[in-house]
């Protein structure tokens, strides 16, 4: 019979994992907090001061540092195969770059292949992932073509298989593009299960069409990339997504905004907006721009080509910064689709073979605090906003995720706001020889990392254990999107059309409200 201390519910006898921060300041996205955490047996216990620690619990002195959730990552492209490569960072690698970052969930994509049964897909997925991950892991479910038996199976995704969220592209006309039509029928259907619709907005005919003159032009380096598809291209896809969204009355998430006319767009179309739409930036759109795709070295110019690409116009980042501390943009994921140098090579003479994607799982929250909290621009409750807790409550995993409270589970970052390092290829933990955010020197870092009660980064030593982390089904019916609940996403939810000045939500202000 286990003795538990009926005070604190620590169980003396069998529990194991005991850990204590103590003297940090907790930050969640609705405030700050001087406040002792104890954690047992992978479960936060107890928040606050003169706690009841049992005998043989590890301390962990925070003195001076800031603990905040693990990170969560909603935009992960782990072991994908596209355009004839696969991403270098497998799920053990990947996951454990992100730990080193202080990311303790990641969302990764499903993708399948047009005709390909999704099921089928998920379990490949499944198959790829569960054995590997060093963190917890969720899924969406890309639906790159469409029939009565997709809607089916999107069904049965959403109630036997733990899946809320199904991404459609508007872009890679022939490989996963799907037309207006076939946008109504998946937003509806996501509307009807009560799931979340994702978009990546870009015009894929206009995009087909601009290719096509550029190669015949003789245009073939990187820089064609961009020139195919400037903001205009995203931006005009990004409203007709949101007006899609609102006749088939869906919510929706709009992945990796790129740009501020996508953002001026997604701006407007919220004033219309019934339901919430969710705009989703990048690590590497706030870390750098799209310059790089004029460097004569084509390593170089390649390993910055992603779609939706990285932006000329230098004052791309700090709009999406401002737009992202003032709640016009949600949040901040990766889109980690890293590919070695042999793969981007494919497109050596053609931009178009180059296989689209770049790193950031790792340095997404390092480059956010230089760039958002070290400027001034953001405050730290809402960097835990938009690199945990907004992800957590959009993908209904609130409040286990995305917060330091008693009954959370122990993914806490120990952040040394002081911690300099110089970000580097040498140093990093992805799978491929190039960062793009080489040479980016930050100041603050994670020093301790703990997943799932474990301490996985350890005072800068990194000790994951591969399949530590477990698959994490992402309920359906989200309160933040399907009741009206907000706020969707701290310091007040975005604004709707419904609403009446009046009965607004409360703005969540970094004080308890
Ligand atoms: C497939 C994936 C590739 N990465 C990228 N954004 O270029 C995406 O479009 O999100
Ligand atoms: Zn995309
Ligand atoms: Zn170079
Ligand atoms: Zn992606």
């Amino acid at each position: 019979m286990a003795v538990v201390n009926s005070l604190s519910g620590i169980n003396i006898k069998s529990s194991q994992n005991r850990l204590l921060i103590k003297n940090g300041q907790v930050v969640n996205f609705d405030g700050i907090e001087e406040a002792d955490v104890y954690i047992e047996d992978g479960i936060i216990k107890q928040v606050g001061r003169n706690l009841i620690i049992p005998g043989g619990t590890r301390t962990i002195d925070a003195t001076r540092k800031l603990v905040m959730p693990g990170g969560i990552d909603p935009h992960t492209h782990f072991e994908l195969e596209m355009m004839g490569a696969k991403t270098a960072d497998d799920f053990y690698k990947g996951t454990r770059a992100a730990v080193a970052g202080g990311t303790t969930t990641v969302i990764d994509f499903v993708l399948p292949n047009k005709g390909q049964s999704l099921i089928e897909a998920y379990n490949n997925w499944r198959e790829k992932a569960d054995n590997k991950v060093c963190c917890d892991y969720g899924l969406h479910v890309g639906v790159t073509w469409w029939s009565p038996s997709v809607k089916k199976e999107m069904q049965q995704l959403v109630a036997e298989h733990g899946v809320n969220s199904f991404k459609v592209f508007m872009a890679y006309k022939d490989t996963w593009m799907l037309d207006d039509y076939e946008l109504c029928q998946v937003f509806e259907t996501c509307a009807e299960l009560k799931a979340l619709p994702q978009v990546h907005a870009e015009n894929g005919h206009i995009i087909a069409r601009n290719t096509e003159k550029l190669l015949a032009a003789g245009v073939t380096t990187p820089e064609g990339h961009e020139l195919s598809r400037d903001e205009e291209v995203e931006a005009e896809a990004v409203n007709r997504a949101c007006v899609i969204a609102n006749q088939m009355n869906a919510p929706l998430y709009i992945v990796h905004m790129m740009s501020k006319s996508a953002v001026d767009a997604l701006r407007n179309a919220r004033l219309r907006q019934r339901r919430a739409i969710i705009g989703e930036t990048l690590a590497a759109t706030v870390g750098t721009d799209g310059m790089h795709y004029t460097n004569a070295c084509f390593r170089h110019a390649a390993a910055h080509v992603l779609s939706p690409p990285l932006r000329p116009d230098p004052d791309t980042p700090e709009a999406i910064i401002k737009a992202l501390a003032e709640d016009d943009l949600q949040l901040i994921g990766s889109d980690n689709c890293t590919f070695t140098e042999k793969d981007k090579e494919k497109g050596k003479d053609d931009f178009t073979k180059i296989p689209n994607g770049v790193n950031g799982v790792e340095d997404r929250m390092a480059i956010l605090w230089q760039k958002a909290v070290n400027t001034g621009m953001m405050d730290p409750c809402r960097f835990v906003a938009v690199t945990s807790a907004t992800a957590a409550r959009v993908f209904n995993l609130w409040p286990a995720k995305g917060c330091v409270a008693v009954g959370s589970d122990a993914d806490v970052v120990v952040w040394d706001p002081q911690l300099e390092r110089t970000i580097s290829a040498a140093a990093h933990h992805h799978a491929t020889d190039f960062n793009i955010f080489e040479g980016t020197r930050v100041v603050g870092s994670p020093q301790y990392v703990i997943v799932n009660g474990r301490v996985c980064l350890d005072d800068g030593e990194l000790r994951v254990a591969e399949g530590l982390g477990k698959f994490l089904p992402t309920p359906a019916n989200c309160p933040y999107l399907y009741d009206g609940k907000p706020p969707l996403s701290p310091q007040g939810s975005p604004r709707y059309a419904s609403e009446s000045p009046q009965n607004s939500p409360a703005r969540v202000t970094n004080g308890n409200t």
